[in-house]
């Protein structure tokens, strides 16, 4: 990764991660180091990093509220990590289940000194917490249908999914009807972040879980 890229949209990147840019900048240009021999992002992912998947997760921490926050399937720490970052005042438990991301992302924690995020070896659906989620984010895991039985269970009374979705989101959520009854999601709304802002906008499927 060059410099160039890492600078690309530099207002919008100041506007999204104000005084946590340069942590931002600091993992992003590990994850440029490592991240492909790592098996972490694939190597036409490198010139975009930065739009397609850093200030693209980014754009999500607004959402967020001082709390506790599960990220399903962080990865190489989409949105998870950059979460993390973006928003020190929220507590983050990233779940991933591959031995190798798990170490990644404990060396960026650690690197980074994030305090407020902790990282969890196990799949989403064996998952043990010691207390219900707030809110919770996955990016990239899978279709949505198939994403409520692995996030819904995780959330307290009263908690929201926060997902990052495609271009498809809602065609997503309309193939998704059965499951949203079974878990007893309401108030289901796509947003789309970044409009304005940003050229890559995101797509977030919002709901709240009722126990
Ligand atoms: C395509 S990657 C996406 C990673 C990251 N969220 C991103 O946007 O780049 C999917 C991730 O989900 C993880 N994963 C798959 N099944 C899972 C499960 N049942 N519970 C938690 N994580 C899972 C995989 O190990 C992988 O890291």
């Amino acid at each position: 990764m060059t410099v160039e890229n890492l600078e690309a949209e530099p207002a919008e990147s100041a506007q999204i991660l104000g005084a946590q840019l340069p942590i931002a900048r600091a993992f992003t240009e590990n994850l440029a180091r490592h991240g492909e021999e790592l098996g972490l992002i694939g190597p036409l992912e490198l010139p975009r990093l930065w739009s397609r998947h850093i200030l693209n997760s980014a754009l999500v921490a607004p959402l967020l509220r001082p709390g506790r926050v599960g990220d399903i399937g962080s990865g190489a720490g989409l949105p998870g990590l950059v979460l993390g970052i973006a928003r020190p005042d929220v507590d983050f438990i990233l779940i991933e289940p591959m031995e190798r991301r798990v170490a990644w992302l404990n060396d960026q924690v650690n690197e980074l000194e994030l305090k407020n995020v902790t990282v969890l070896r196990s799949r989403a659906e064996e998952v043990v917490l010691d207390e219900p989620l707030d809110q919770v984010t996955a990016r990239a895991v899978s279709a949505f249908r198939k994403l409520l039985p692995l996030t819904a269970p995780l959330l307290r009374d009263g908690g929201e999914l926060v997902l990052m979705k495609g271009i498809n989101a809602e065609a997503e959520v309309a193939a998704a009807a059965k499951e949203i009854r079974r878990f007893r999601v309401s108030d289901i709304r796509v947003d789309v972040l970044g409009e304005g802002v940003t050229s890559e906008v995101t797509r977030v499927v919002r709901g709240f879980v009722r126990a």
